[in-house]
């Protein structure tokens, strides 16, 4: 496993160095720690559109909606007489965040979910196999008859991505093909709130609920990304419910994060969603990022930042802190951290696609590394407590807001590689420019 971020050498942890303190790797719970995540298994169609094609075709500026299959053939049909489609790439959720933690950690990630049993050169099962990471592991995908998903991404001139969904078979995904021992030996497993909106006879649903019991009774971490506003909508009290009973970390957007808890403010709707998180990431555009969790008192540790102003005063003052579950704390504090885009954010923004999801992956590569340690490393004073990630709120900022940079800088929402070698740390990219 690659280090999260390169960092100045007091900060490194020599994981694939000879070191007398590392225990040998005997059992197979001393295997590398791998995350597993359920996707719909979709093609991301970019086309370039103005605000009228969306009006035309009943989509939602900023959003995903499920689309019929009339509309989508209406739109495929459209889109490629007015040879406006820019590309068509692998896309999904989860699958976008496992490709990026597989890349960034050059580790193995498990993607959970279905795939045509019958591929042909060039189909859009091809397309979604050939731009997947070789680290991303596809062998318990489910076959299945017939198509994966298409998203239409359509792209407007301000930047803004919206969505139109035509399911295919995405989501037939069967619990039988919820392996126990892929999701009990996980370092965390990953979901998203698009599995559980599907049709009559779907069985997606279903599937994700068996595999997040899976996880909670093992104490594996579950990871919710929203995804879209839309389905948190339909009934934030559901939400709010089963973010309480199974999850640990909880990736949103500002958006998002207003129609589940009510608060319009990112920090606030943060804050808020901490009642039912233990973990909580709210991407905010050009704003960046807020970070917000619990630690143990006897953990805290104050930061050297200035400290910011917010709808709660001085809210970072201990983001040099570790995450750590509520539950774990004997005190809970809780913790608040904050960045800006990173160096301002990129001069051109080439597509917002995946920007949030980029920053989740950033998290789980952490989370994984603390794992990955905790087993290499066991007696090491870094677990000294159940912490969640390696790093602190604040260095877990530093690393999502730098991955988000990255996919906002190239044009699709998966990495094509890992941070550059010479960042010689994430602090001096910063000050340096
Ligand atoms: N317009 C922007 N300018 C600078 N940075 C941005 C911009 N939009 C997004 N980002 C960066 O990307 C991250 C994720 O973007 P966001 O749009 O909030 O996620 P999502 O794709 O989930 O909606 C932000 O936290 C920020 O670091
Ligand atoms: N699994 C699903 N993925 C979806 C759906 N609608 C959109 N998407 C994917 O989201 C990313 C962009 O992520 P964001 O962080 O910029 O919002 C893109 O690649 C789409 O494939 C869906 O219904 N299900």
């Amino acid at each position: 496993m690659k280090f999260p971020g390169q960092r100045k050498s007091k900060h490194y942890f020599p994981v694939d160095r000879r070191d007398p303190m590392i225990q040998p790797l005997a059992s197979p719970e001393g295997l590398p720690p791998y995350v597993v995540g359920i996707d719909q298994t979709l093609v991301d169609i970019e086309a370039h559109v103005d605000d009228a094609f969306l009006a035309e075709h009943g989509l939602s500026k900023g959003h995903s909606l499920l689309v019929s299959d009339a509309t989508a053939e209406a739109i495929y049909l459209a889109i490629k007489a007015g040879d406006l489609v820019e590309s068509e790439f692998a896309g999904g959720t989860v699958a976008n965040t496992l490709h990026n933690y597989s890349v960034l950690s050059d580790s193995r990630s498990i993607l959970l979910g279905v795939m045509s049993e019958q591929i042909s050169v060039g189909s859009y099962a091809y397309r979604y196999l050939c731009n997947t990471s070789s680290r991303v592991d596809l062998d318990h995908l489910q076959p299945v008859q017939g198509p994966i998903g298409r998203c239409f991404t359509f792209v407007s001139q301000d930047g803004d991505r919206s969505f139109g969904i035509s399911p295919g078979a995405m989501n037939r995904l069967t619990q039988d093909h919820i392996p126990e021992s892929v999701i009990t030996g996980a370092s965390a497993l990953v979901i998203s709130a698009y599995l559980v909106r599907g049709e009559e006879g779907d069985t997606m649903k279903a599937s994700a609920m068996k595999a997040v019991a899976l996880a909670k009774a093992a104490g594996v971490p579950v990871v919710l990304t929203l995804g879209t506003r839309h389905v948190i909508e339909a009934d934030p009290a559901w939400w709010q419910a089963f973010i309480r009973e199974y999850v640990t970390l909880l990736a949103m957007n500002e958006e998002e994060g207003a129609v589940l808890t009510g608060e319009q403010d990112p920090l606030a709707a943060a804050a808020k969603a901490l009642a039912w998180a233990d973990l909580v990431l709210c991407t905010a555009g050009p704003l960046g990022l807020f970070m917000a969790g619990y630690t143990d008192e006897a953990h805290k540790r104050e930061t050297s930042h200035p400290l910011l102003p917010g709808c709660i005063p001085e809210f970072n003052r201990y983001e040099f802190s570790r995450p750590m579950r509520r539950a774990d704390c004997q005190t809970p504090l809780a913790v608040f951290s904050h960045i800006s885009p990173y160096m301002g954010g990129p001069h051109k923004i080439k597509n917002t696609n995946g920007a949030g999801d980029g920053a989740l992956s950033a998290v789980l590569h952490d989370m994984a590394a603390n794992c990955f340690h905790r087993t290499s490393v066991p007696n090491s004073a870094k677990h000294a407590a159940p912490f969640l990630s390696y790093s602190s709120f604040a260095q877990l900022c530093k690393y999502a807001n730098r991955v988000s940079y990255e996919v906002l800088c190239q044009s699709s929402p998966r990495l094509s590689r890992g941070l550059p070698e010479r960042e010689d740390s994430l602090e001096e990219a910063y000050w340096e420019r």
